[in-house]
């Protein structure tokens, strides 16, 4: 793969850039790694095989000229103010993200959020349409660009698009609430191959293919990496398949068994005053990811008198994320109150139950965090996969600790090991915190190789390389 002189061999079109163009109050401005796991799974992977990323660059009204950065060509796509709030902040995520997410929180339906979820995708396929090679592949991502393969096709007919859903999708009787259904199948039909992260998302798409648009696709079970479903658009094959995404695992494997992440881990066990244990939450703040249901468990567990506050400390890191969005909004709210109810009630002072940051921290420190914890807490009501459980996973070369996770977080069906939880079941996240605040050391040692075995063989590179090859893209540097 490479940047031919006319233009990129292979493109990925994102929403965001790997990097976020930041205004400090100074005015100066910088660039910083964005947040969340798209931009953490597809990045190392794409570095590594020099490419093009189109996306925007974070900030609105900003008109940036396309820049290399660290072998990768970045070409930005500007967005209005009133772009970002009815394209992003809107259809984006106050539409899709929460009709996909199961409905856990309502979604609206503004016909202006749409036409211009319309206008943004179409500005996505021209920038791409320019910056590809001839016969090039074109990797598109995620719900807020599901219309870029359709309107991609119709410009290069001559390109390979793929289209790939980070997040999960619905089941057909929510789908069909949105008013823009048939349009959506319609524009996510314009690639060769549509991934999701499970079997499941890509037989409701096949479904729905048919109910809408009307077309016969294939009726045998979709496997994972194997036996997509196919349907033929006109002349087009279409291929559906399901290839759960993962994380650069050696790399963070590496940086755990590094002696500094070591010595920060420890340092961090003793700011927290040497608590016996440690648990850890890692989200971005977002009602999808059941922050509120860890910490209405341990608040009941040390109110029953079944863990005792001075033998724990909680750490929730979590990260600032779409904050002019209401239900954001409202969850920042509840989530502050609940760390005050537990800290007040069963802290004292230098010795908080929860330490809550919103913030984001890179890296290392996020190693340093897991490698220091005991117990990774990972609830969401609703995850596309959920890259954070198998960071954990990757930094326990120790084989210590253990990981609480949800079984509606994608990651689950790799992850059988956890201890699985229903976030809705109160009772049942207790009793799996406190088994994984007691687990016997043999016991935990047992769950993590397992769960470490299929983490470091399922990496990043080889999700990149079963979509790029069911795509008939040869991915050799
Ligand atoms: O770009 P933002 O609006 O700040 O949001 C960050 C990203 O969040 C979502 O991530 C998803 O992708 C992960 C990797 O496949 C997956 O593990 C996780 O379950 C998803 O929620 C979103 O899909 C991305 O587009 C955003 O960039
Ligand atoms: O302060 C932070 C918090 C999170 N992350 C990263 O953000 C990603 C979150 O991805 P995930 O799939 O778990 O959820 P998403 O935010 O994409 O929904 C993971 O790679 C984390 O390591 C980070 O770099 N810094």
């Amino acid at each position: 793969m490479d940047i031919g002189e006319n233009g990129a061999e292979f493109v990925v079109v994102a929403n965001r850039l790997p990097v976020d163009l930041e205004r400090l109050p100074d005015g100066t401005e910088r660039w910083k790694h964005s947040p969340g796991g798209l931009v953490s799974a597809l990045e190392p992977f794409l570095r590594s095989h020099s490419g093009a990323w189109v996306g925007w660059p974070g900030v609105a009204d900003t008109e940036v000229p396309p820049f290399e950065d660290d072998g990768l060509l970045l070409h930005p796509v500007e967005l209005s103010a009133k772009e970002v709030e009815d394209y992003y902040e809107g259809f984006s995520n106050g539409t899709l993200w929460p009709l996909y997410h199961d409905v856990v929180a309502q979604p609206a339906f503004h016909r202006h959020w749409w036409n211009t979820y319309v206008k943004v995708n179409q500005r996505f396929a021209d920038a791409t349409a320019k910056v590809a090679a001839q016969g090039a592949t074109v990797w598109v991502q995620d719900y807020q660009l599901q219309l870029v393969p359709a309107m991609l096709r119709e410009q290069r007919p001559d390109l390979k698009i793929g289209f790939f859903l980070h997040i999960p999708f619905p089941p057909v009787e929510l789908f069909m609430q949105l008013p823009w259904r048939t349009e959506i199948i319609r524009g996510l039909l314009g690639a060769d191959l549509v991934g999701f992260h499970r079997p499941g998302g890509a037989q409701n798409f096949l479904w729905l293919a048919r109910r809408l648009v009307g077309l016969e696709p294939s009726r045998g079970t979709v496997g994972v990496r194997t036996r997509p479903g196919v349907v033929q658009v006109g002349d087009r094959t279409v291929r559906v398949g399901a290839f759960p995404i993962s994380i650069d695992s050696a790399g963070l494997d590496a940086v755990a068994r590094r002696k500094d992440t070591q010595a920060r881990a420890r340092q961090i066990r003793e700011d927290l005053g040497n608590p016996k244990r440690i648990l850890l939450g890692v989200d971005r703040l977002d009602y999808t990811k059941g922050i509120d249901v860890r910490i209405r468990a341990l608040y009941e567990l040390i109110a029953d008198g079944r863990v005792d506050p001075e033998d724990v400390a909680m750490i929730q890191l979590a990260t600032p994320s779409r904050e002019r969005v209401d239900h954001y909004k409202t969850m920042r709210q509840d989530i502050e109150q609940s760390v005050g109810r537990i800290n007040g009630e069963f802290g004292r002072v230098g010795k908080p139950v929860v330490h809550y940051l919103h913030q984001s921290v890179n890296r290392e420190e996020l190693v340093a965090f897991m490698s220091a914890a005991d117990v990774m807490v990972v609830t969401p009501v609703r995850d596309g996969m959920n890259l954070v459980c198998k960071e954990y996973v990757a930094c326990r070369y120790d084989l210590g600790g253990a990981l609480v996770l949800s079984e509606f977080a994608g990651a689950a069906a790799e992850l059988t090991s956890a201890f699985l939880v229903n976030p809705h079941d109160l009772d049942g996240v207790k009793n799996a915190l406190q088994a994984a605040l007691d687990i016997d050391p043999a016991e935990g040692r047992r769950r993590m190789r397992a769960l470490r075995r299929q983490v470091l063989t399922h990496d990043v590179d080889r999700w990149a390389r079963s979509f790029l090859e069911a795509l008939g893209t040869q991915t050799s540097v």
